[in-house]
C-alpha cells in the first residue's frame, strides 16, 4: 500500500499503516477504443458530437460493464471558515458563510437555482462553521471545529483533522451513493477559502503562488496585492509538499471533505463534477493521494479565478463550459450535469446508423 503521509515536521502523523481512505480501481483505458467504435456506429457522422462523445466515452469507461446510469443527480456543498480571514484576504466578512448557508437552507439563492434548473439535489454540510448552527432539516453536520486556524502563522488544521474532514465525506457520499445517486457534484461555501486554493495549488503544482492568487470575491488590484503577500508569508511557514500535509498547513475543512467526495465517487465507480477553483484544489488533493481518482472527475467549467488555469494545466483537463462563472457553491458544476446525461444518452438510447438506414427504425412513410 503507497504511503499517505510525508514525515514533514511541525504535523502529528498517522501511523504509516493507516488505510488510505478508500480503494480506488482505475478504469480500464483499454475498453476505450471498443467505446469509440460503438459511439462511431450511431445514427450521426463519426465525432459530430464533439467532446460530448469524449464525456460518453469517459462514463462508459467508469460504469463499465453496466451502461452508465445519470438519473439522480446531488450536489454537495461543504461549507466551513477559514482563520485566514482575519487576515483580510475576501472583500467580505467571515460570517458572510453561516449567512450564505442559512440561505441555502431557505432554498432562495444560486445553488438553489441552479440546482433546481439542473434537476439535481442539493446536500449542505457544515464542514466547520464558526457558528454553532441550531439544527435544521436539509444541513448535515460534520463539523470538525469551528473554522481552521490562520495559515499565514500556524497549520490550518492537524492531520488528524484533515483525516476526518475526508473520513466524513467519504462516509456521506459513498452512502448517498449506495442510496442511489448516479452523479456527484461538489462545491463549496467558506470565505477565505480562494487563498487556500491558491496555497493548495501553488504547492502540490509547483507554481508560482502570484499565478495561483486572484481576485476570488472580488479583490481590486490592491487587494489582491495583499492577499498575495499574506499568501506568500503562509507559503514560507511550511516546506509541505505531502498532499495531507498541503491540505492540513493551509485549509480548509470544506476543501479536505471536497477531496474525500471526490475519493468516495472513484471508489464506488461514479463520475464526480468537480466545480471551478476552490472544488478543483480540492480534485487536486484527492489525485494526489489516490491518481486513480483523476478517471472520475469531470471538470466541469473554466472559472475565471487566477489560479484555476495552473489546476486544470496540471491535471490535464479541459472544461466543458467557459461562462465567466467564478462564483463557487457548486454552481459551475450544476450547468455541467445536462451534459453529463447527454453524454449518458448517447450510449444507452441513441440508435445505431445501421439500423436507421436498414429501415428498421421509425414507420415507414
Ligand atoms: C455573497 C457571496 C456568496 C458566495 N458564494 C460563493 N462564494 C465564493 O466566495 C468565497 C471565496 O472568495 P474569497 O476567498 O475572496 O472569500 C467562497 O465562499 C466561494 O464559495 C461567495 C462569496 C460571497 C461574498
Ligand atoms: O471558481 C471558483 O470556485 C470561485 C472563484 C472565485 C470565488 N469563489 C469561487
Amino acid at each position: 500500500m503507497r504511503p499517505l503521509l510525508s514525515t514533514h515536521r511541525g504535523l502529528m502523523h498517522a501511523p504509516r499503516s493507516s488505510p488510505p481512505f478508500c480503494a480506488i480501481a482505475p478504469v480500464d483505458h483499454a475498453l476505450e477504443p471498443t467505446l469509440r467504435a460503438r459511439i462511431d456506429a450511431k445514427a450521426k457522422p463519426p465525432g459530430s458530437l464533439g467532446r460530448l462523445e469524449d464525456l460518453a466515452v469517459q462514463l462508459g469507461l467508469i460504469w463499465h460493464p453496466a451502461p452508465p446510469r445519470a438519473d439522480r443527480a446531488t450536489v454537495f456543498v461543504f461549507a466551513a471558515d477559514h482563520g485566514l480571514a482575519a487576515e483580510s484576504v475576501s472583500p467580505y466578512p467571515a460570517s458572510v458563510t453561516r449567512s450564505m448557508v442559512r440561505a441555502y437552507l431557505a432554498g432562495c439563492v444560486g445553488v438553489n437555482v441552479l440546482a433546481k434548473a439542473a434537476f439535481t439535489d442539493l446536500c449542505v454540510v457544515d464542514a466547520g462553521i464558526d457558528d454553532d448552527l441550531p439544527p435544521c432539516p436539509g444541513l448535515i453536520d460534520r463539523k470538525i471545529r469551528r473554522g481552521t486556524r490562520n495559515a499565514s502563522r500556524e497549520p490550518a488544521m492537524s492531520i488528524d483533522e484533515a483525516r476526518r474532514a475526508i473520513d466524513a465525506a467519504v462516509a456521506l457520499v459513498s452512502d448517498a451513493i449506495d442510496g442511489g445517486v448516479d452523479i456527484v457534484a461538489i462545491g463549496e461555501m467558506g470565505i477565505g477559502n480562494t487563498t487556500s486554493a491558491a496555497l493548495i495549488t501553488h504547492r502540490l503544482a509547483a507554481a508560482p503562488i502570484a499565478d495561483c492568487v486572484g481576485r476570488g470575491a472580488g479583490l481590486d488590484a490592491a487587494g489582491v496585492a495583499h492577499k498575495l503577500a499574506i499568501a506568500e508569508k503562509a507559503s514560507a511557514r511550511t516546506t509541505a509538499t505531502a498532499p495531507l500535509d498541503v491540505l492540513a498547513e493551509f485549509g480548509g475543512f470544506e476543501i479536505a471533505m471536497m477531496a474525500g467526495a471526490v475519493l468516495a465517487a472513484a471508489a464506488r465507480r461514479r463520475p464526480v463534477v468537480i466545480d471551478g477553483f476552490i472544488a478543483s484544489a480540492a480534485a487536486l488533493v484527492a489525485v494526489r493521494l489516490h491518481p486513480e481518482a483523476r478517471d472520475y472527475c469531470v471538470f466541469s467549467h473554466r472559472s475565471a479565478e487566477r489560479g484555476h488555469k495552473v489546476l486544470l494545466e496540471t491535471m490535464a483537463a479541459t472544461p466543458y463550459l467557459d461562462l465567466g462563472l467564478r462564483l463557487g457553491e457548486g454552481t459551475g458544476a450544476l450547468m455541467a450535469i445536462p451534459l453529463v446525461r447527454a453524454a449518458a444518452g448517447i450510449l444507452t438510447d441513441f440508435a445505431d446508423l445501421s439500423d436507421v438506414l436498414a429501415g428498421t427504425i421509425g414507420t415507414p412513410s
